[in-house]
């Protein structure tokens, strides 16, 4: 695996016009998973970065949605796990699911195509007690690839016991906020939400490399 120089990195995201979150929206809580051990592959592959980046129109709708956040629970915040997120850490993730080819984009976009995240269109994030910082219960964990972490199967999962109605309310307090900010979220992950569609991200942004 090339090591990703990430003192360069963070320059190249500023360079590139993307915006630290926390510097538009301070309450946010920020814990980059792929900063750390702690991820579905067990790799640090961000190393130094610990600041989240995305294009500022995103990081302005993400605000939106915080404001509704907060009207609706002042007691939560948002925990943000990752928001861009070079296509080479891409590669990286596509090459460590362990699931085979014909269902992998469902979990992990394709490279080669380019996920949102790579253009600084996508936020993977949770519900957070503002107070604490401990996550909401949501039923799986980040990056758990199954059926239990489908917004799609939540009644089926619901019928047969594998989630339970607190934990689908938590999801959807998440999902209406982000939603009514204009993201839109995916059938296989309650944490991903995208701000454009692939084919909008491609006209107005750079891949980041
Ligand atoms: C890997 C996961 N956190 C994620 O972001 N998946 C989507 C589908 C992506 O890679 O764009
Ligand atoms: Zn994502």
């Amino acid at each position: 695996m090339a090591a990703l120089d990430t003192g360069k990195l963070e320059k190249r995201l500023i360079d590139a016009g993307l915006v630290n979150i926390q510097e538009l929206l301070p309450e946010v809580k920020v814990a980059l998973k792929y900063s750390t051990e702690d991820n579905f592959f067990g790799k640090d592959v961000y190393g130094e970065l610990s600041r989240c980046y995305m294009q500022p129109e995103v990081g302005e709708m993400l605000k939106n949605a915080y404001r509704e956040l907060k009207s609706r629970h002042p007691d939560l915040t948002f925990l943000v796990y990752d928001a861009v997120r070079p296509q080479s850490v891409q590669q990286i993730l596509w090459d460590e699911l362990d699931k085979p080819d014909s269902i992998k984009p469902l979990y992990v976009a394709d490279p080669q195509k380019g996920s949102l995240h790579n253009f600084g269109v996508a936020v993977d994030l949770t519900l957070a007690y503002a107070g604490s910082g401990e996550p909401l219960d949501m039923g799986t964990g980040y990056d758990f690839f199954g059926y239990a972490a489908y917004p799609d199967r939540e009644e089926e999962m619901l019928a047969s016991g594998k989630i339970s109605e607190e934990q689908v309310a938590n999801r959807k307090i998440l999902r209406e906020v982000m939603l009514a900010a204009g993201f839109s979220g995916i059938g296989s992950e309650w944490w991903h939400f995208n701000a454009y569609s692939r084919k909008v991200a491609g006209e107005k942004f750079d891949i980041v490399k």
